[in-house]
């Protein structure tokens, strides 16, 4: 039987990869944005949810509405002490990250080959019970402006904002990415510097439709959309991203207690 020719792992049952992340684009959107559906397995997310859920309790911090955790741990300073993701953070998120070719005639660049590690070094995992969500915000100066979010569990709608010649920003979404649940979005360059993200507070996802979903044509299940309205459940986001400054100070001091 003839081999498969590519370098890449057996394909994953339920795993659907572009061959490079042209064909994932969204076109709709100002620059490189990109959405995978099937970026991840039912029994994958599984897995991912049931970590997330199993994580020594201090690992979560409670906010008013949402909760999170942070691995390797908390930035200080917009730095990160050196130290690896856990091994069910980095399989199979960031081999199949960097796996997939940026573009077809360029097979060897990823989306992390210009960042300083070439690789995400930080993973923030939120979870959003229905009805909540994230003010409008930009993620600032402590990361490479590029960020890969996995989402876990359950549909909901991300809000990208314009800020007006004022300074203020304008309240109605200039577009909105659906994401579905095992999808991964890729959103960069201007997308992080110019514009602001955010996820309303709300019960239910409404007037969803081809004009209004800029990445409507790259979904796995349009058809779940076409009433045009999706009741929120709980969605858990994976954000992955690498932070420019690292420290190995954490490992100095380990030297220095063991000498
Ligand atoms: O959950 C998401 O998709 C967005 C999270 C986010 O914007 C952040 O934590 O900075
Ligand atoms: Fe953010």
């Amino acid at each position: 039987m003839e081999q498969p020719s590519s370098s890449q792992p057996a394909s994953t049952p339920g795993v659907c990869l572009p061959s490079s992340l042209e064909q994932a684009k969204a076109h709709k959107l100002p620059s490189s944005a990109f959405y995978i559906p099937d970026f991840i397995s039912e029994e994958e997310e599984r897995v991912i949810l049931d970590k997330i859920a199993n994580a020594p309790k201090p690992r979560w911090k409670q906010l008013t509405h949402r909760r999170l955790q942070t691995w390797p741990s908390d930035l200080v300073k917009n730095t990160l002490i050196d130290a690896p993701l856990p091994q069910w953070l980095e399989e199979p998120v960031v081999s199949r990250l960097l796996s997939i070719p940026l573009s077809a005639p360029d097979g060897d660049v990823s989306i992390f080959t210009a960042s300083p590690h070439h690789r995400p070094n930080h993973v923030l995992i939120n979870e959003y019970p229905p009805g909540v969500g994230i003010m409008p915000h930009k993620d600032g100066a402590a990361y490479h402006p590029v960020v890969c979010t996995v989402s876990l569990g359950a549909s909901l709608c991300l809000n990208l904002y314009r800020t007006k010649d004022d300074g203020t920003l304008d309240p109605s979404p200039a577009w909105r990415i659906l994401q579905e649940p095992r999808s991964l979005l890729i959103t960069r360059a201007d997308l992080y510097t110019d514009y602001l993200h955010g996820i309303a507070d709300i019960e239910k996802d409404e007037d969803l439709s081809a004009e209004t979903i800029a990445n409507w044509d790259l979904l796995r299940s349009r058809q779940d959309f076409e009433s045009g309205s999706s009741q929120r459940q709980t969605r858990t986001s994976l954000t992955y991203r690498d932070v420019l400054k690292v420290s190995k100070l954490g490992n100095k001091l380990g030297m220095f207690l063991k000498r």
